[in-house]
């Protein structure tokens, strides 16, 4: 398990009781100690500078109000840090006490916001109900980006995954698995209008996983994503969608329903098409706070050895354990999932997330779990460790992580 800190919170004004004991910070402004000691509720001092680190089984958190964490006794490298900010110095902030009344309780309570997100499994439910996610991927070269982001977001819980493809690569997504419902439209004439008539039914849509860079394809997505807008529709943006984005921010700019995945090559990308500036490598925090602010506060998720996840109001850090294994195809899974997750945090709302934006809780809980799924197949798998063998491990990990 991991250790998560969620804080620094500074857009939503509703703060209430806290679900189900999760603990957040009402407003942390991400002083250094000199500047501002903080003090929990509970009346737990901030540890000093010196102790805040992380030591496997006695990890546990100071501060019920600031942070959101789980403990850890297994000896991994623990989550951690939340630094929300309104303000440029996004210096990180994180807190360890060794000292803990409730540790139990305090694990327990990690990860209670995407907790609180995911559906309960009913009898009475319908077919779909949980989700029907659509992904937008799929060319002459890459068929396995598609598939991984679509079988993801049905293992993770949805009820339906679509995949819209060029047509050469229908069939050989289809072979791969019966689950999917496979679209040969991207590189049709009528690539807008064929996939706008399946947009009335589409909970979220991932856009990008192999979709490629061919010009007449990219125009067509383009099309797609200005109908998907126009119908409020969550979209997860991966990949060569994010290619297309540096090409056309305007696209996604101030919508508050967009999610972008990029990693550290994408992120670069889209930081100097934006803000026509290189990306400052010393402040990762302040730079996924100015694309993020930039874009009109979409929210961003910079992968990498430690997740960063802003909406421009404050950034989260997924620092959950993997492996060093870096198999392509770990994104799809991310992408994929974080399209279900996004579907579920904003129809739970503001309520279950405690006030924070549902997607900051979609993306936290879409890398921890990618990052459980590798940590569990490496453990398994070792140096052999495929996309493959981590989307097998995804019920396990949900479980782990969000079931537990
Ligand atoms: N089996 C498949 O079909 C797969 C297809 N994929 C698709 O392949 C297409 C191209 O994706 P690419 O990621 O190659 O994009 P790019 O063509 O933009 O290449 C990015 C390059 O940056 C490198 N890179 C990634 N993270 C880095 C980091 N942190 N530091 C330094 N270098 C880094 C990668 O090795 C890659 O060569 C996308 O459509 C993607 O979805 C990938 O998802 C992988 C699996
Ligand atoms: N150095 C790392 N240590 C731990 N986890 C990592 C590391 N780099 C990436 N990850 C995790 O792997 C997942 C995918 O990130 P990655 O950077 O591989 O994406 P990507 O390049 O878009 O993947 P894809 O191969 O699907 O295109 C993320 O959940 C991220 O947390």
């Amino acid at each position: 398990m991991g250790l998560w800190v969620l804080g620094s919170h500074v857009r939503s004004p509703t703060w209430g009781a806290g679900a189900a004991g999760v603990a957040l910070v009402r407003r942390v402004w991400c002083p250094s100690v000199r500047e501002r000691p903080l003090q929990g509720k509970d009346g737990h001092q901030a540890p000093p500078r010196s102790s805040r680190r992380f030591s496997g089984c006695q990890s546990s958190c100071w501060s019920p109000r600031l942070q959101l964490f789980r403990a850890s006794c297994s000896g991994r490298v623990h989550a951690k840090s939340v630094c929300g900010t309104g303000h440029p110095d996004t210096r990180n902030m994180f807190w360890q006490s060794t000292v803990s009344p409730h540790p139990a309780k305090e694990m327990d309570s990690t990860l209670q916001l995407v907790r609180n997100i995911v559906p309960t499994l009913a009898a009475g439910k319908h077919k779909g109900q949980a989700g029907r996610i659509g992904v937008v991927g799929g060319s002459q070269e890459y068929t396995g980006a598609p598939y991984f982001a679509a079988i993801s977001a049905l293992k993770v819980g949805a009820d339906l995954s679509h995949v819209f493809c060029v047509r050469e690569a229908a069939p050989v997504i289809k072979s791969y698995s019966p689950e999917l419902i496979v679209h040969p439209v991207l590189d049709s004439p009528d690539a807008v209008p064929e996939l706008e008539k399946w947009l009335p039914r589409m909970h979220a849509l991932v856009v990008g996983p192999g979709l490629g860079r061919d010009g007449l394809v990219l125009d067509s997505i383009r099309g797609i994503l200005e109908a998907a807008r126009s119908r409020d529709i969550p979209l997860v943006i991966d990949a060569d969608g994010l290619w297309l984005v540096a090409q056309w921010p305007a696209l996604i700019l101030g919508h508050q329903k967009a999610i972008l995945t990029p990693n550290h090559v994408e992120f670069s990308r889209l930081h100097e098409a934006v803000l026509s500036d290189p990306v400052d490598r010393t402040d990762p925090r302040g730079s996924i706070l100015k694309l993020s602010r930039a874009l009109g506060n979409v929210t961003v998720v910079l992968k990498g050895e430690h997740d960063l996840i802003s909406d421009g109001q404050q950034v989260l850090e997924c620092n959950l354990s993997g492996s060093g294994r870096r198999c392509g195809g770990q994104g799809d899974l991310l992408s994929g999932s974080l399209g279900v997750m996004a579907h579920w945090a904003l129809l739970a709302g503001l309520e279950k997330t405690n006030g924070s934006h549902p997607l900051l809780v979609a993306a936290l809980g879409a890398c921890s779990l990618t990052r459980q799924c590798n940590h569990q197949a490496f453990s398994k798998h070792g140096r052999s460790t495929t996309t493959s063998d981590m989307i097998a491990e995804i019920g396990a990990a949900f479980r782990e992580l969000f079931e537990a």
